[in-house]
């Protein structure tokens, strides 16, 4: 799914109008209905809301809501700006059409912050939109603040108030946080960051019938269902082992070989051929008993000293390798040498942030994982996700190098200037061993002749999906590393089925 901004959301928009027939007084209406039937589905019938209705289409859209409620059934408050009133024709028709409607109580919006909440009634946010600009002041900013100390369900139309659909927000400014933002047709990029994204509460995209016929280019896309069904390889029925390619997991010391063991499960798991495990001996127990489908090659004593050579193998460095000085020159050794793209994470990325001029021989078209705190070891301090997104992008450019931005919404960065956002993954993920996962499964995809860019998207949204079975299997909090592992293969049997 492509991510437009709030100027491409506008002319998809026009687009439609002029495209399909409709006037943007029907989309209005076919907006205001997808919201209402999610309410009543998600709420039930006969509740009470309050609407709170900014100036523009946003407020539009919330007075076609609180007729279509109240035709329903619903009991229905609007709080609305009444010295201003509504700036748009779509708007200002819907405000004459609430006049007809018996027993929709209208408030003034400044008299809202005196409002003291009912517990039962449900608040919807319909201030601003995707119109929105620079920062809530005056009665909209009283009522964002005043609202966000309630503690009822709040439900945003589209965005929430206060947020940009593109940007940061100003620093100090007010932002309504949402229980659930009810967006429309695509998500927002300001949604899939963590100093924005904190506002949506869940999101639910609702389909308000935009024309599927709109195209313009855009570098910014969601890794959803049909995104990966397309790039899913279904294995091929005459095929044998060889076909599905070496994985060479390199991993592991003295003390951390669970890392190695998770990562060459991970491998495993997600249909590598054949699947080599490079670790100190000290590992080798450990490694033979946990993983007896994988082999074992001895590569040091209890800290790794040498990398294999790894021709014809896809090679993933870097769990749990410690960075001794002389795995260091090991991986440089490694790398000067190396022509085919490499998968890098943990250790082996903290070893080239002590030796950052070893970045520029990181073999073209690899991809490196990063977490946060490995980012800024590489790179530097970033002001904020959005700044540091800009600079990973210019890294992946310069380097001709793939990044995997590790967060609740992990960025795939390609070198021509792409960020693909994950969808997939929760909170139960954050704990150690879920990267030493993924470094397996980006692997094995590797390994399977999937080009870099496809082994990274598929890998993060397999990875975050698994993540997703076994929470709700063990719950965010207990679960675990490797029962995130055990749900590899549900994923797979839902891809396989076309789901
Ligand atoms: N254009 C269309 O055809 C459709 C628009 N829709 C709705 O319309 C929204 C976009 O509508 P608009 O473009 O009218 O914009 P919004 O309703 O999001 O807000 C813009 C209005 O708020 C004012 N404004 C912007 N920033 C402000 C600030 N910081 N302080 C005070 N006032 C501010 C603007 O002057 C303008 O009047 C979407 O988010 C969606 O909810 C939907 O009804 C679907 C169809
Ligand atoms: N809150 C979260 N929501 C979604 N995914 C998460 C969350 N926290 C962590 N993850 C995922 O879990 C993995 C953690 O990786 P990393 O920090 O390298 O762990 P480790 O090095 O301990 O194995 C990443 O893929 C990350 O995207
Ligand atoms: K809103």
């Amino acid at each position: 799914m492509k991510i437009y901004s709030a100027g491409q959301i506008r002319n998809w928009d026009s687009f439609t109008v002029q495209n399909e027939g409709i006037t943007s007084l029907q989309l209005m209406e076919s907006a205001a209905q997808a919201c209402t039937s999610w309410l009543e589905s998600r709420f039930g019938i006969h509740k009470k809301y309050c609407i709170l209705c900014g100036p523009g289409n946003n407020g539009g859209d919330g007075l076609a809501i609180a007729r279509l409620l109240r035709f329903r059934g619903a009991e229905v408050t609007v709080c609305a700006e009444m010295r201003t009133l509504f700036k748009t024709p779509d708007a200002l028709t819907n405000w004459k059409e609430i006049q007809q409607v018996p027993s929709i109580d209208c408030i003034d919006l400044k008299e809202f912050s005196e409002i003291v909440p009912a517990g039962d009634v449900i608040y919807i946010d319909a201030l601003f939109g995707s119109g929105f600009k620079d920062q809530i002041s005056g009665v909209y900013k009283e009522a964002v603040l005043h609202l966000n100390t309630f503690d009822n369900i709040k439900v945003s139309i589209d965005i929430p108030s206060g947020l940009s659909a593109d940007s940061l927000a100003v620093e100090g400014s007010a932002i309504l946080r949402a229980d659930h933002t009810l967006t429309f047709q695509s998500l927002k990029k300001s949604f899939l960051h963590p100093e924005t994204g904190i506002f949506c509460g869940k999101i639910h995209i609702l389909d308000i019938g935009l024309s599927m016929a709109f195209d313009e280019p855009a570098n910014d896309f969601a890794i959803d269902k049909t995104f990966i069904g397309q790039r899913y390889n279904k294995r091929n029925d005459f095929s044998h082992k060889g076909s599905f390619g070496k994985s060479l997991i390199v991993a592991g010391s003295y003390g951390k070989m669970g890392a190695a063991v998770l990562a060459v499960r991970a491998a495993l798991k997600t249909g590598s051929g054949i699947t080599v495990a490079a670790s100190p001996t000290s590992g080798y127990n450990i490694m033979q008993t946990s993983c007896p489908e994988a082999m074992f090659e001895s590569a040091g004593e209890n800290h790794l000293t040498s990398i294999p050579g790894g021709e014809e193998m896809a090679v993933g460095i870097g769990p749990g390798l410690g960075t001794h000085s002389e795995t260091a020159a090991a991986l440089a050794n490694f790398l000067q040498n190396r022509r085919e793209a490499i998968v890098l994470d943990a250790d082996a990325l903290n070893i080239l942030a002590a030796s950052p001029e070893l970045l520029r021989a990181v073999p073209p078209g690899s991809i490196i994982t990063p977490h946060p705190k490995e980012f800024e070891r590489l790179f530097g301090k970033s002001a904020d996700s959005f700044a540091k997104l800009k600079l990973a992008r210019q890294q992946a450019s310069d380097l001709n190098i793939y990044f995997v931005l590790k967060d609740h919404n992990t960025q795939v960065v390609t070198p021509e200037g792409n960020v693909y956002y994950n969808t997939t993954g929760n909170a139960g993920m954050a704990k150690g061993g879920s990267g030493d996962v993924l470094l397996g499964i980006i692997t094995a995809l590797v390994a399977q002749k999937y080009g870099p860019e496809d082994a990274a998207l598929l890998g993060v949204w397999l990875h975050g999906r698994a993540g997703d079975l076994a929470a709700k299997k063990h719950s965010q909090e207990a679960m675990l590393a490797t029962d995130l592992i055990d749900e590899i293969g549900t994923v797979f049997l839902s891809l396989a089925e076309g789901v």
